[in-house]
């Protein structure tokens, strides 16, 4: 990185996940970074790791041509709040990576995704924007929330009114995967906001929604397929066009798929899950300490008109 006065210059940008715990999402970190690789990304992946990530899992991402970047936890202030599930605390250390200071710009994807399709041009997004694609309320784990109990979701917004004023509720982003600008003025924001603002049940992913707010625009859902939208919108997903899939639906993950949870007996799932092993295996996808990063395909540009947000 070239520094000018002692001031490092910025690179233009890099994609960014987050590794936490001993357990196997490693795997999925894995297969993102070989899946980045498929596709020709421009960028490379930045994996920012908890303290509890063993070096062994550290050195297989490494060898695998990942940045590797230990970060300090995150925790929310003390509440009795359920999450969503349990283990969703350790999320809010995916704050984190406003710090990343180093980059203009970051596309995060969860461990969890799969990019089927080249998505370098959300780097090229006009800036001052939070850009992410909108979730679905229509799974379980949303049973707690008003809009479930009513049968309103913002990817059918016709189907129950919201309510008698006919004002919906903000729009709602799924926090696996969206575009940020790191700042350290951010990141402090976001941790200052953090320590006053009482934990609920999605955890970071609703304290991201609060604080971004005002600044959110929604994506196209082939940004990041929320599985559950294959049986709750089937009219708003059409998998060829699909670029990124988000494997969050309860028994999804492929490292782990048995295939016995609900609606995971789908042919569609079992193909991605497929998808996802593909990739996963292909040796010819593994890094090959040629860090030829992919020129970023200035040709797909990203036309917000023409696509259902
Ligand atoms: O034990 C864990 C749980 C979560 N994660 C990271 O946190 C993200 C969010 O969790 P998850 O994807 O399971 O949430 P979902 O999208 O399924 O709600 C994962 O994708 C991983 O990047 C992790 O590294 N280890
Ligand atoms: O910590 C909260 C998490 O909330 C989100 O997952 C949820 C959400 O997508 C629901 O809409 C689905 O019903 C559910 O299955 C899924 O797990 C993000 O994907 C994840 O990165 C993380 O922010
Ligand atoms: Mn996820």
């Amino acid at each position: 990185m070239a520094a000018f006065m002692g001031v490092a210059a910025k690179e233009k940008g890099a994609y960014v996940t987050f590794l936490a715990g001993s357990g196997d999402y490693w795997k999925g970190v894995v297969g993102l970074t070989k899946g980045l690789r498929g596709v020709k990304s421009a960028y490379p992946l930045v994996v920012a790791v908890l303290p509890d990530v063993p070096e062994a899992h550290r050195q297989t991402l490494l060898d695998q041509g990942c940045i590797v970047r230990e970060i300090k936890p995150v925790y929310p202030p003390e509440s009795q709040t359920e999450f969503a599930m349990a283990y969703y605390v350790i999320n809010y250390s995916k704050l984190r990576i406003w710090e990343f200071v180093e980059y203009e710009r970051m596309v995060y994807l969860d461990a969890d995704i799969q990019v089927k399709d080249n998505i370098n041009h959300l780097f090229d997004l006009e800036t001052g924007s939070f850009y992410a694609v909108k979730d679905c309320f229509c799974e379980k784990t949303w049973s707690h929330t008003p809009q479930y109990k009513i049968g309103y979701c913002q990817q059918c917004p016709d189907r129950v009114a919201w309510s008698a004023e006919g004002v919906p509720p903000p729009l709602y982003f799924n926090a696996g995967m969206f575009v940020h600008e790191p700042s350290l003025a951010t990141a402090n924001a976001l941790l200052d906001k953090l320590v006053i603002t009482d934990p609920s049940p999605f955890a970071e992913q609703d304290f991201l929604n609060m604080f971004f707010n005002d600044v959110y625009k929604p994506i196209p859902n082939v940004y990041n397929l929320v599985l559950a939208m294959l049986w709750r919108h089937p009219e708003n997903v059409d998998l060829s066009k699909v670029k990124a899939v988000h494997y969050c639906a309860a028994g999804s993950k492929p490292w782990r798929f048995t295939g016995e949870e609900a609606n995971m007996d789908r042919e569609d799932i079992k193909m991605l899950v497929k998808k996802w092993w593909d990739i996963y295996y292909d040796d010819s996808l593994d890094y090959k300490g040629d860090h030829q990063l992919h020129e970023a395909e200035a040709v797909v540009k990203y036309h917000p008109a023409s696509s259902t947000a």
